[in-house]
């Protein structure tokens, strides 16, 4: 029996796929083999010894503390590209909210007092202060072209606007997505000069902390709209709120709620409602299941932020799982145990993710107890499991 805890409410779409006979899934499971978490803060929660593997059903994985994981030999896993839809839509909703003033226009409206006649007439006096301007031949920067950024540069190219990308990292497969009309920037600071409206999609790690600040504000056109749907602190409101009150910004669409933010009329916060659509709460909750299972049956590894891919059909008699530190020998000092108890390896899989690596391998007869303990007693090997 596998022990799942939920540390947030996870689609039952997901979770369903856990078979109730050889697993028992809770939100206070006491020591859990695997956890499944949202946005959940995991830094500095208490884990126990026989923890396996942490599942974030979603995207960004600041909130799990990958690095501690990693050192107890525990896979985590994230759900990339399965809430993208729902963030690219947003987004696309939040440029017209910015561009169309659709926040402060909808406040006045909630303000107005009298009679029909009386409101028709505030009306038409009104509206002339909430006036906007249209998307079609405006720039748009994409800070991050990965699961999202590439969606939302294609969707604006589709909306016949111009768009320019900034992505060091980006991936062939990314690349191989995007629209083929869509500008690459030579650097940050040519996308911030030349963008009408910039949007950020890039995960919150040292690199992209404030990368809106008051510098790179300078650097900014004029009446630029800007929105971040991405973590709070890849800008720093305190510079966006002066590029406010300057004129520099015309708005700021967000989904990370501060005092500071809230009540700004050049504002508009959503409260971090990006990934909050039917669809990808159950297309992360599915993803993430299936390779949390796949794993604590199987021992196969597919989208770790800490371990790589790893996947092997079964072949022998038994299955030994290794997660170890990326150290010189770790398979010969393996080999040389299974050896001297006389298990012969059918077949294997090792590969390696920065300092953290994995080998699957299956064996041509049972494994015993001491023969594990042997391999977990190899400095440098995290977990070991026998399948
Ligand atoms: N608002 C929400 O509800 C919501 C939902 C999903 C994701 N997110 C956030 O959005 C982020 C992006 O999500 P994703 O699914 O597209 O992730 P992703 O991993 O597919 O893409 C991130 C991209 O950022 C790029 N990148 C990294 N550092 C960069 C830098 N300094 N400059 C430019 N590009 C850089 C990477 O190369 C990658 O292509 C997540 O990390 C998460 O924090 C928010
Ligand atoms: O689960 C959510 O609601 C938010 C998820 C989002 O922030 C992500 O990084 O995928």
């Amino acid at each position: 029996m596998y022990n799942i805890q939920t540390l947030n409410a996870i689609s039952s779409k997901g979770l369903n796929r856990f078979p109730a006979d050889h697993y028992a899934v809770s939100d206070n499971a006491a020591a859990a083999d695997a956890m499944l978490l949202r946005s959940f803060k995991l830094h500095d929660y208490p884990f126990t010894d026989n923890l396996l593997a942490v599942g974030r059903a979603g995207s960004g994985t600041n909130n799990v503390p990958v690095q501690a994981l990693s050192e107890r030999g525990v896979v985590v896993f994230n759900a990339p590209g399965a809430n993208a839809n729902a963030v690219k839509e947003l987004v696309i909703a939040g440029m017209l909210m910015g561009c169309r003033n659709i926040g402060p226009a909808m406040d006045f409206v909630r303000g107005l007092q009298g009679t029909d006649a009386e409101m028709s007439v505030a009306v038409e006096a009104g509206k002339k202060h909430f006036g906007g301007f249209e998307l079609p031949g405006r720039t748009l920067g994409v800070i991050g072209l990965g699961a999202i950024g590439v969606k939302i540069a294609n969707a604006a190219r589709h909306l016949g606007m111009n768009v320019i990308g900034y992505d060091p990292t980006i991936t062939i497969e990314r690349a191989w997505q995007l629209d083929s009309d869509v500008e690459a920037a030579p650097n940050l600071d040519t996308l911030l000069a030349q963008s009408d409206f910039i949007t950020f999609h890039v995960p919150l790690i040292e690199s992209t902390r404030h990368l809106i600040n008051a510098d790179s504000l300078k650097n900014l056109k004029d009446g630029v709209v800007l929105l971040n749907f991405a973590r709070n602190g890849i800008l720093d409101d305190s510079a966006v709120l002066a590029g406010l009150e300057s004129g520099k910004v015309y708005a700021y669409v967000c989904d990370f709620p501060s005092n500071a933010l809230r009540t700004n009329p050049r504002v508009m916060t959503l409260p971090h409602l990006g990934a909050s659509t039917r669809e990808a709460e159950e297309n992360c909750a599915i993803m993430v299941v299936d390779q949390v299972r796949d794993y604590l049956e199987n021992g196969n590894i597919c989208n770790s932020v800490n371990l790589p891919n790893v996947k092997l059909r079964r072949t022998g008699l038994a299955r030994i799982a290794l997660v170890n530190q990326n150290n010189p020998d770790m398979l010969g000092k393996i080999s040389h145990i299974l050896g001297q108890a006389g298990v012969n390896i059918a077949h294997m899989m090792n590969d390696s993710k920065g300092n953290m690596a994995y080998t699957l391998m299956d064996v041509d007869s049972v494994v015993n107890e001491n023969t594990r303990v042997a391999l977990a007693a190899i400095p440098g090997v995290l977990k070991v499991r026998l399948l």
